[in-house]
């Protein structure tokens, strides 16, 4: 009788726990207050998805989540105060955590260029989220991705708590780029253009695979190529010294977020690209590799086949491979040299 009492009150628990996890879903961005930390912010605060935001940044993330607070939609939102006290807060229970932290580029630098300083600032955050948010899905937005993933990656598999289902390079803005870049050449609808772009975030890495989509005469067209791959450079080259993609990016990162989100709440077959700890090309000694990725409560639910390609696509993965194969062991390399406090 009292065993039985006892299972039941353990079904009730683990329902009321379910239930109540799906109904709570705390949004951490760590770099709030920048360029894309605001307008993500923005974005996360109007999805009812999102029950609780916590803000943090190494400055005004208080003024921002006070402003952003007044918005009448129901999540709470709250700004912590740049110590290890706040940050720690920030990140306690947190389902997600976006990482736009860092700087960005400048006309005539690649991504690599950023690596010297951003490098530092991801794994010191990694340090953080591993001892406060160990179960948290982390979303990796900070440059250069194909090395601040690994950071991150090296941070937590130090402490024990590395979980590769649950850790993200967002590379959502490549296909949303893709798809807007397409439908203005075919004159469509870019909602219906479904472009698939594997490999990883930056230059030859960012492969489209155009043959997969409605218009495989779009393979060989070098000029969309060319903007797909350095779609980046257009926009550091436009905003002339005052930083790369803000607005396109906060939208690409609540994007992943939200399906992260619907992925975690049950609905199935939700599928983004992402750069995450893949098996397809660790044969050729690359950990991670972005592809289509099916999303489902655990995080990374499958990991898609890259598929059939062309000729002219498979030197494009090539070329892709031999890049990211070097960002991966340099973010790698810089933990073990660099291990910080
Ligand atoms: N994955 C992607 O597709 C994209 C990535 N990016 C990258 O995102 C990063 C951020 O870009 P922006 O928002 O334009 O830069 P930003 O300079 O406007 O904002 C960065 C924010 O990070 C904060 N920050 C710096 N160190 C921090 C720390 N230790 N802890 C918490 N916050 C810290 C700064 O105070 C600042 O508010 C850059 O590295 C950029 O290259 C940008 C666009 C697309
Ligand atoms: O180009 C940059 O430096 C920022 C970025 O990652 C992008 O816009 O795709």
């Amino acid at each position: 009788m009292f065993a039985a009492r006892r299972a039941l009150t353990g079904v009730a628990q683990s329902r009321a726990f379910s239930a109540s996890a799906r109904d709570l879903s705390k949004v951490t961005v760590l770099g709030a207050a920048g360029g894309i930390g605001q307008p993500l912010s923005l974005l996360l605060k109007l999805n009812p998805r999102v029950t609780d935001l916590a803000l943090y940044d190494i400055r005004l993330a208080p003024g921002v989540a006070a402003d952003i607070s007044h918005i009448n939609t129901k999540s709470k939102v709250t700004g912590y105060d740049p110590t290890p006290s706040g940050l720690a807060a920030a990140l306690k229970g947190a389902e997600i955590v976006l990482i736009p932290a860092g700087v960005p580029r400048k006309p005539g630098m690649t991504r690599d260029d950023l690596f010297n300083t951003n490098a530092s600032i991801v794994r010191d955050l990694a340090k953080a989220a591993a001892e406060s948010a160990p179960d948290a899905n982390i979303l990796v937005i900070s440059n250069p991705v194909n090395s601040t993933v690994p950071i991150v990656a090296e941070i937590f598999k130090a402490r024990g708590v590395y979980n590769p289902k649950r850790l993200f390079g967002v590379t959502t803005l490549d296909v949303v780029r893709a798809s807007r870049f397409v439908s203005e050449i075919k004159n469509t609808d870019p909602k219906d253009e479904n472009i698939t772009v594997v490999g990883g975030h930056s230059g030859v890495t960012i492969v489209p695979l155009f043959s997969q989509s409605s218009h495989p005469d779009l393979v060989g067209n070098a000029e969309l190529l060319n903007r797909v791959q350095f779609g980046g450079d257009e926009v550091v080259k436009a905003k002339d010294g005052a930083g790369s993609a803000t607005l396109s990016m906060a939208m690409a990162g609540a994007r992943f977020a939200e399906s992260l989100l619907r992925a975690a709440q049950g609905e199935k077959g939700v599928v983004e690209p992402t750069f995450v700890d893949s098996p397809l090309y660790k044969d050729q000694g690359v950990e991670f590799f972005a592809s289509k990725v099916e999303l489902g409560p655990n995080g990374v639910e499958k990991i898609h086949e890259i598929g059939k390609v062309t000729g002219e696509e498979q030197k494009l993965l090539d070329a892709a491979i031999a890049d990211l194969k070097k960002n991966i062991e340099k973010g790698v390399a810089f933990v073990a040299q660099n291990p910080g406090k």
